[in-house]
């Protein structure tokens, strides 16, 4: 079911209006791609909550994290923001996810990562918004990709290629 809410937070002194999209993903792989493909496309920011309970929700991550960055990726040369979520901190007993675990598929997508109790505490949830919009802007402020090292040897080459012609 689709679920759109609109909410304002102060990030670093600037108010930011977030359009939250709040989609339940099928752990059966019953969506259909090209839906999964337009909810990509309209967003700017991804959080992927998974419940610390439920290895199911989790495994499910990689393979999530990989689709966005392909299909944003095509369209667009800014790093997409993501945020990786563990809910349910609150039912230790429930545990079958570690934090640890958790941490390490964050880092190894270059994504960033909470642990939260949805049903404890709002300061958990507001932080992992904060920690979305910090990454946006990063990625907005960050030099495009391809304008990095490679590019710039290979726009040298280019032109050292074109004065070998030239000489000729
Ligand atoms: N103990 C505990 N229960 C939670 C927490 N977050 C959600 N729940 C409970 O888990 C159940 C599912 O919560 P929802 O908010 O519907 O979760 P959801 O991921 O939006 O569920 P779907 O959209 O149906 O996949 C509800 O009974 C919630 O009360 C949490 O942090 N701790």
């Amino acid at each position: 079911m689709k679920s759109i809410y609109s909410h304002s937070l102060a990030v670093e002194g600037r108010e930011i209006l977030f359009h939250i999209w709040d989609f339940s993903y099928s752990q059966d792989g019953a969506d259909e791609s090209s839906a999964e493909e337009k909810r990509v496309q309209w967003a700017d920011g991804f959080i992927l909550v998974y419940s610390i309970c439920d290895r199911a929700s989790f495994n499910i991550l990689h393979p999530k994290v990989q689709f966005i960055k392909a299909t944003k990726e095509a369209t667009s040369q800014e790093k997409v923001p993501i945020v990786i979520v563990g809910n349910k901190r609150d039912l230790h007993h429930q545990r079958v996810v570690s934090s640890e675990e958790g941490r390490l598929l964050a880092l190894s997508v270059d994504c960033g990562f909470y642990e939260v109790s949805a049903a404890e505490a709002y300061h958990g949830s507001l932080m992992v918004f904060q920690g979305l919009a910090e990454r946006f802007c990063e990625a907005r402020l960050a030099p495009k990709r391809g304008t990095g090292i490679r590019s710039i040897v290979k726009s040298m080459s280019a032109v050292f290629a074109r004065k070998r012609t030239d000489s000729l």
